[in-house]
């Protein structure tokens, strides 16, 4: 299978400082990526150029083998779904959040109503279908926009520190249940956080990022292991 993301040389250049500087990645279809770093490498940044969300300064991006350039077709964004740290939540019920995506996605009611309900099923919220979304606590909150977001079936999922507001223990049933869809639905995940257990879970390679460059890169389960910079990031 080929590469679903590839990017060659991004520079991204702001308020005249480099934040990241010559990025060379790809991602495999089916692949889960983890991006570390600390604070201020790069991440995010990395994340928005990857997402098509942002164009780099200079470099070349590639999205399931066509090459990008300013504009980005609908169709390509399509196939993506981003979720952050904090994501915006529609104002109305928590059915609603998975409902009108799938509707405005061409499904109809019934066939849309039913899969949200799954969704939320699947993910533990169903008994706050009929509840605001913004009565929510930011753990509930995490796990209704992952739902939301595969609920659109990505190709591929970009997410950005999306277990933050997650208990601890609440953390290992929600990262199985994810492990579990990104499998059935082949779907890659490019995902950053600052916890290496989040990506020993559910990553199978890592780049750790340093001032806008890459430090290092390979399998998650050994990276620590073998590179002591690494290491003294992660301990
Ligand atoms: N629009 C901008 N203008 C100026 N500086 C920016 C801009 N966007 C990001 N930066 C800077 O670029 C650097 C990288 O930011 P980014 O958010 O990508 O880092 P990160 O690795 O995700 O950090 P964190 O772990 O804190 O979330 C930071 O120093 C940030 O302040």
């Amino acid at each position: 299978m080929g590469d679903v993301l590839r990017v060659r040389g991004v520079r991204v250049v702001r308020a005249g400082r480099a934040i990241l500087d010559g990025i060379d990645l790809h991602l495999a279809a089916g692949e889960r990526l983890g991006l570390a770093g600390p604070n201020g490498s790069g991440k995010t940044t990395l994340l928005k150029v990857l997402a098509l969300l942002l164009t780099p300064t200079e470099g070349e991006r590639e999205v399931f083998g066509v090459p990008v350039s300013r504009t980005v077709p609908t169709e390509l964004r399509r196939r993506m779904a981003v979720v952050f740290q904090d994501p915006p939540l529609l104002t109305g019920s928590v059915l609603a959040n998975i409902y009108l995506p799938l509707r405005i996605r061409g499904l109809g009611r019934n066939k849309a109503r039913e899969e949200a309900y799954a969704w939320l099923e699947r993910f533990g919220l169903e008994v706050f279908a009929g509840r605001s979304a913004r009565s929510l606590s930011g753990g509930e909150r995490a796990r209704l926009a992952l739902a939301r977001a595969l609920a659109l079936r990505p190709e591929v999922l970009f997410l950005d520190e999306p277990f933050a507001a997650v208990d601890v223990t609440s953390r290992a049933p929600l990262k199985a249940t994810l492990r579990e869809i990104l499998r059935d639905q082949g779907t890659s995940l490019l995902l950053i956080s600052h916890d290496y257990r989040d990506l020993e879970d559910l990553t199978e390679r890592t780049v750790v990022l340093v001032r806008g460059r890459v430090l290092a890169a390979g399998p998650t389960a050994t990276l620590r292991r073998e590179h002591p910079l690494v290491r003294e990031l992660f301990p």
